[in-house]
């Protein structure tokens, strides 16, 4: 079963066309990475993906029923979303952030029961945030906020993640165990990365945007080339399978003397 299917998505702000009929599909339990420049459309598209925004046209299925229309609660049982700069109340603790995560299996005023609990503690486990717990938010470093956040996703036990950026402001090592975790949590992946390398080690799948639209998708092998870095960055690089881990690397060389 495909998992997340946007078809003929355009978005404009501010009078000018930031998504023009873009086509997306994640396949369930698959990790799929969304690249491309800065201004390119990511983070508008990963909004709409996640129901935060309204598209001005097209369709987005989750689990091939339409996101228009579906409770916020329904939704949120189904699919997280960990932003870049999420606001969150300085004054809360990092349990009381991952807490939020519950928010869509409880009642308002309940308190928080055993699987709250459970899957708070899972999460926090899981993002090596459990000794940070009654740290006020207010006081983390930009990488344990970005874990924090995803650990308050993982709590929400979503069968999809968008991820705007996940390994903004994390150490290699961070990195590197981030990307690992969300491979190995078995749910569908869809994240934002800048980081071409790393994108290409641990994404099933490619799509690259550019100027609101999809210019390529694929395998990371067929999607990530010198050319299409040459044309979608104007950067000029060199491409080459990494003998230590199998996918494609990319070495660049500089700006592109043709710029794009
Ligand atoms: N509400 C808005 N009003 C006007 N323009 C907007 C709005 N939201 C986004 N944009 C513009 O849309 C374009 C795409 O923005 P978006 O944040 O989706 O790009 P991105 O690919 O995530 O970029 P980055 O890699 O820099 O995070 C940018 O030029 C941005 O300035």
């Amino acid at each position: 079963m495909t998992a997340v299917v946007a078809s003929g998505i355009d978005w404009t702000a501010g009078g000018v066309r930031i998504l023009d009929g873009v086509d997306l599909e994640a396949r369930a339990g698959e990790v799929l990475g969304v690249l491309g420049p800065n201004g390119a459309g990511k983070t508008s598209l990963l909004r709409i993906l996640a129901g935060l925004r309204r598209p001005d046209r097209g369709t987005v299925l989750l689990g091939g029923q339409p996101l228009r229309g579906a409770a916020r609660r329904t939704v949120a049982r189904r699919l997280a979303i960990v932003e870049q700069s999420p606001e969150v109340h300085s004054d809360i603790t990092v349990d009381e952030t991952v807490a939020l995560g519950r928010t869509p299996y409880r009642g308002t005023f309940a308190p928080l029961g055993r699987a709250d609990h459970a899957a708070i503690d899972y999460a926090l486990a899981v993002t090596g945030m459990s000794a940070y717990r009654d740290r006020s938010w207010q006081t983390l470093s930009g990488g344990e906020r970005q874990r924090a956040q995803l650990a308050r996703a993982l709590a929400q036990e979503p069968e999809t993640i968008v991820l705007d950026e996940p390994t903004n402001h994390l150490d290699i090592r961070y990195q590197l165990e981030t990307l690992t975790l969300l491979r190995g949590l078995g749910l569908t992946v869809v994240t934002a990365l800048h980081d071409l390398n790393l994108a290409a080690r641990f994404c099933d799948r490619l799509a690259v945007l550019a100027q609101g639209r999809v210019v390529a998708t694929g395998a990371p092998a067929e999607v990530l080339t010198a050319t299409l870095i040459q044309q979608v960055y104007a950067v000029d690089a060199v491409v080459e399978r990494s003998a230590h881990t199998g996918a494609p690397s990319a070495t660049y060389l500089g700006p592109s003397s043709r710029s794009g």
